[in-house]
């Protein structure tokens, strides 16, 4: 069945508790999982015994101008990739059972046999770690991946070759027997990994860790702890470190357990071992090789990668700041017109509040607001201002005769006129019903009088029509007072102004009179 490609996280190392062997996960039973690992533990057991009952233990090989004994186990295979695709316990238990029965059965003392047994999972341990630490695909299947895997395989089979020393103390065997002991025990646990490990982990792991994901969903990537950072390297230098020591410590010794060449034979065992001791310098500097490759990898690909992500998170960010300032710039006109429609909106109020509907002249508000104002300018100017106060004569006689709209007609026009004929600076308002009042700032009583007979004029010629109906003739009476004069202030200016409008009326209408005359 073809899979699709697993994401990389899913392929990172995720150690599964052991006590899913016994516990429910949720509604997963995990049965195959535990029939898996019961099997393989029997296994395990069983393979290790027949190492023992078989001579499994040691195939002899030259490698390298070097006579080696490759240790070969097989446990180990299945314990490692154990520990790769499911957690450190899962592996490391049955290659301690294994490796603990077979030690008993090749008749080691129990209690070295308990402690030889630990070199398995202690190999085990580092592998975990490191993975753990770097955070790398299991599978060997990129170039860093690989790289990664033997460097690591290679450290953790130093670490799983420190039964050695074991086996060769208790087995009573000289310098020179352990030194090739040691050298076949970590080289052949390391081409094991490499060579049954490897390629089972790149073919089997990804199936497995995919299965395992659909079982045991990961809730949240956990964020690792330093402490596993920092015995991951310490882990790492420490096994360079120990395999340097260990292979020069033995091969002094055997070196120095030879007895000085005499034939042919004792020169060509001392070439031998010459051999094998620079054997040990060419993996580890392999080793470091490929561990500097790797590191450059990574973090090559680590550093490239985050800067592509700040420069596309750049990107994004530069978007929205424009896309922001776009927004804002809308916004800003939006509000810009509601601001000015706002205004306009108070600027209608505020004619509306100081202007006569039916005239559209200034009302009596705005005249007593505006009076004083011109009253204080003309103070401070020592100018003059005349207030006039007219009003329609017989105005009720056309709302009588005519109708009440002849009469709005009749004040409509009465309102045009006064407008066209004031000039610039002077103001109307409509002081009451019929009632006008003038303001002309700056004018005397007798420029005012021509210009209220000229008006008187103009509106007697007025012809208004409404309906059909035609009026004209029409005439209007006016009081005028002239600040300073006639008053000092607003009030007394119009007092004085309609005073004379009633001696106008009395007089008999369509005249003029001066407050002064009074
Ligand atoms: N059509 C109309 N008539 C108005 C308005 N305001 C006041 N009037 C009328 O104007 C008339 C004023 O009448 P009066 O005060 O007797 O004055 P008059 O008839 O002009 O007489 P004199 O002022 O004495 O010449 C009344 O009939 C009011 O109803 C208005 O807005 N429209």
């Amino acid at each position: 069945m073809a899979l699709p490609p697993p994401s990389p996280h899913v392929l990172r190392y995720r150690p599964l508790p052991l006590s899913l062997l016994w516990r429910r996960h949720g509604d997963q039973t995990l049965t195959g999982l535990r029939l898996a690992w019961w099997i393989s533990l029997a296994a395990s057991v069983l393979l290790g015994l027949a190492t023992v009952a078989f001579g499994w233990s040691g195939l002899p090989l030259r490698f390298g101008g070097a006579n080696l004994h490759l240790t070969v186990y097989p446990p180990l295979t299945l314990c490692t990739l154990w520990v790769l695709c499911v957690g450190f316990w899962w592996g490391a238990i049955p290659a301690y059972l294994a490796t603990l029965l077979l030690a008993l059965q090749a008749g080691m003392a129990p209690e070295w046999a308990v402690v030889f047994a630990l070199s398995n999972p202690l190999g085990y341990f580092v592998l975990a770690v490191a993975y753990r630490a770097a955070q790398m695909p299991v599978p060997p299947r990129t170039g860093s991946a690989v790289l990664f895997f033997v460097a690591v395989a290679f450290i953790a089979s130093v670490f799983g070759a420190t039964g050695s020393f074991i086996w060769s103390y208790t087995g009573q065997v000289g310098p020179e027997a352990a030194f090739a002991i040691w050298q076949g025990w970590w080289l052949g646990s390391f081409l094991q990994t490499l060579v049954f490990v490897g390629p089972l982990l790149a073919w089997l792991g990804p199936r497995a860790m995919v299965w395992r994901d659909a079982q045991l969903p990961r809730h949240a990537d956990q964020l690792l702890p330093r402490w596993q950072l920092f015995a991951a390297s310490l882990l790492g230098v420490g096994g360079v470190l120990i395999f340097l020591w260990l292979s020069f410590h033995l091969g002094r010794g055997a070196w120095s357990a030879l007895p000085a060449p005499t034939s042919a034979d004792d020169a060509r065992r001392l070439l031998q071992l010459v051999n094998e001791y620079t054997l040990a310098v060419y993996w580890i500097i392999t080793v470091l090789t490929l561990a500097v490759l790797f590191l450059g990898h990574h973090f090559f690909t680590h550093w490239t990668g985050a800067l592509e992500r700040a420069r596309e998170r750049t990107a994004v960010e530069r978007d929205l700041a424009v896309q922001r300032h776009h927004e804002a710039e809308l916004a800003r006109q939006e509000l810009a017109a509601r601001i000015e429609e706002i205004q306009l909106l108070q600027a209608q109020l505020r004619e509306q509040a100081v202007r006569d509907p039916l005239t559209g002249l200034y009302n009596r508000r705005h005249l007593q607001d505006a009076l004083p104002r011109e009253l204080k300018r003309a103070h401070r100017a020592g100018a003059q201002v005349a207030v006039v106060v007219m009003d329609l004569d017989h105005f009720k006689r056309v709302n009588d005769e005519h109708g009440h709209a002849m009469g709005d007609h009749v004040l409509q026009a009465v309102a045009d006129l006064l407008q066209a004929q004031t000039r610039a600076g002077d103001f109307c308002a409509r002081y009451g019903g019929e009632e006008f009042c003038l303001v002309m700032p700056g004018a005397s009583a007798s420029q005012t009088v021509a210009r209220l007979h000229l008006l008187q004029q103009t509106y007697a010629e007025l012809c208004v029509e409404h309906s059909g109906t035609r009026l004209n003739g029409l005439g209007f009476s006016a009081g005028v007072a002239v600040y300073p004069q006639d008053g000092d202030n607003d009030s007394a200016l119009l007092n004085a102004a309609d005073n004379a409008l009633y001696r106008a009326k009395a007089e008999g209408r369509n005249r003029i009179c001066l407050a002064a005359k009074a």
